[in-house]
């Protein structure tokens, strides 16, 4: 199966996977071609401005009222929403967790998703959730839609294929999806056991950040964006439709694959992105800058520059500055941080942040580099180094982040992660040079 894709981020698109089923001229003829079905999907409300206004036109073999019956409330067990607090009995810490095991058991995406914190709230459509997936079999007849965000995969360890109503999209570690709100997918997977992070969005939408000064390019470009091309399949078999909504899981019976949609235009559409096309621009003198030169999306808040999520990339870099110490610096911050590592080592943690693990600096606490990246980083001949072979991320948002009981009490919690500051020592000795030995 090759996978196609169109350019631009927002794009108005229009694709078709039949000739002539896009009606030209209107949305809603009176016999759509096919005998298709015209429907529209809503991602902002009608009245929107129009940089906001966000809606599709579907052309579909069967109306959605068809792709429901009646609903029959589920769990997913391990799948949290906000507000979700006091779920646990940890003390307040800054915390990091090994890798998260591929499940034994069989195990679909649905059931694979593991929440580690969740900020906000679901009603209120404000805040996020950060998870972690891990499953080893593909949905078959199963599909699903989150009607309480949008769904960002980051991949750590092996390939998935999204087929949406919309098209399919295939991402491998290195790239990431995002599911609108309301899409209606399926999980494969593509060679082997799968792991990753996600990101649920309840607040508005992932856009791309304003460059300011940095002008027209760089960071993340619009034509890097890729959505997919019109796909769908005519499968009358029984199949499930899952639905999470304001928290809760439905599952509802079906005679048929909801993924039907012959042809669609408009700009309400799954995207993916590959992070290597992702172009940073750093300091170039002295000092480490602000991680928000390294935002690829982020959802904004009602307040300006406050944002309920930033997604936010450390990629391989060019590290130039001078008389400067380079790593990350101490500090504390308003917004919590939820890290994950594609691949690779990052530099403020040369050991113990592994790739598939996660960790966790909530509002006002202070975190940093560890005693031995300080060391090094503060002795280092500041020559050009270039860091390489990594990629590690943050979801950063203006919410403290509220730990799920799974996230406090998994075997991969690192008990001791705070020991990686025990040896930062003393070095103030009354003397303007300071102990630097
Ligand atoms: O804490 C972290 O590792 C993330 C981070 C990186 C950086 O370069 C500056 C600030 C920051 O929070
Ligand atoms: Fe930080």
């Amino acid at each position: 199966m090759t996978v196609q894709y169109m350019p631009g981020f927002g794009n108005d698109f229009e694709t078709e996977s039949l000739p002539g089923a896009l009606p030209q001229g209107q949305n809603s003829p009176q016999q759509p071609a096919y005998g298709l079905y015209a429907e529209q999907l809503s991602g902002s409300p009608f009245t929107a401005p129009r940089g906001t206004n966000e809606r599709s036109w579907l052309y579909r073999i069967r109306p959605s009222v068809k792709h429901t019956g009646r609903f029959k409330a589920i769990s997913f067990e391990e799948w949290k929403s906000a507000p979700n607090v006091n779920d646990h009995q940890l003390a307040l810490g800054q915390l990091r967790w090994d890798p998260t095991p591929i499940p034994n058991r069989e195990t679909d995406f649905l059931a694979g998703v593991r929440t580690m914190t969740t900020a906000g709230d679901v009603q209120g459509q404000a805040g996020m959730a950060a998870h972690i997936y891990a499953f080893n079999i593909s949905m078959v007849d199963e599909y699903f839609f989150n009607a309480d965000g949008e769904l960002m995969l980051v991949p750590q360890e092996g390939g998935v294929r999204l087929k949406t109503e919309m098209g399919i999209i295939e991402i491998e570690p290195g790239e990431i999806a995002v599911m609108p709100r309301g899409m209606i997918f399926q999980v494969e997977l593509m060679d082997g056991p799968a792991r990753g992070y996600m990101c649920e969005n309840y607040g508005a939408k992932f856009t791309l950040p304003d460059r300011g000064p940095i002008g027209a390019n760089c960071l993340a470009n619009p034509r890097d964006f890729k959505t997919p091309v019109a796909w769908y399949e005519e499968k009358e078999k029984p199949c499930r439709l899952f639905v999470k909504w304001c928290g809760q899981f439905h599952v509802t019976e079906i005679g048929h694959s909801p993924l039907d949609v012959v042809a669609w235009h408009g700009n309400y559409a799954p995207y993916k992105y590959d992070l290597s096309t992702f172009s940073p621009v750093g300091a170039i003198l002295f000092d480490h800058p602000d991680p928000s030169i390294f935002t690829v999306l982020t959802a904004p808040s009602g307040e300006e520059g406050t944002a309920n999520i930033d997604f936010v990339i450390f990629p391989p870099r060019w590290m130039v500055a001078e008389h400067t110490f380079r790593p990350p610096w101490y500090h504390r911050n308003i917004m919590s941080e939820f890290m994950g590592l594609i691949k690779g080592q990052y530099d403020a943690k040369e050991e113990g942040f592994l790739p598939g693990g996660a960790s966790l600096h909530n509002m006002m606490l202070p975190h940093g580099p560890d005693a031995f990246g300080f060391e090094k980083a503060s002795h280092g001949e500041l020559k050009p180094v270039k860091l390489e072979e990594t990629m590690a991320f943050m979801f950063e948002t203006r919410f403290p982040q509220h730990l799920t009981r799974y996230a406090a009490e998994t075997d991969t919690l690192q008990e001791n992660y705070i020991d990686c500051w025990k040896d930062l020592k003393k070095r103030f000795n009354g003397t303007p040079e300071g102990d630097w030995s």
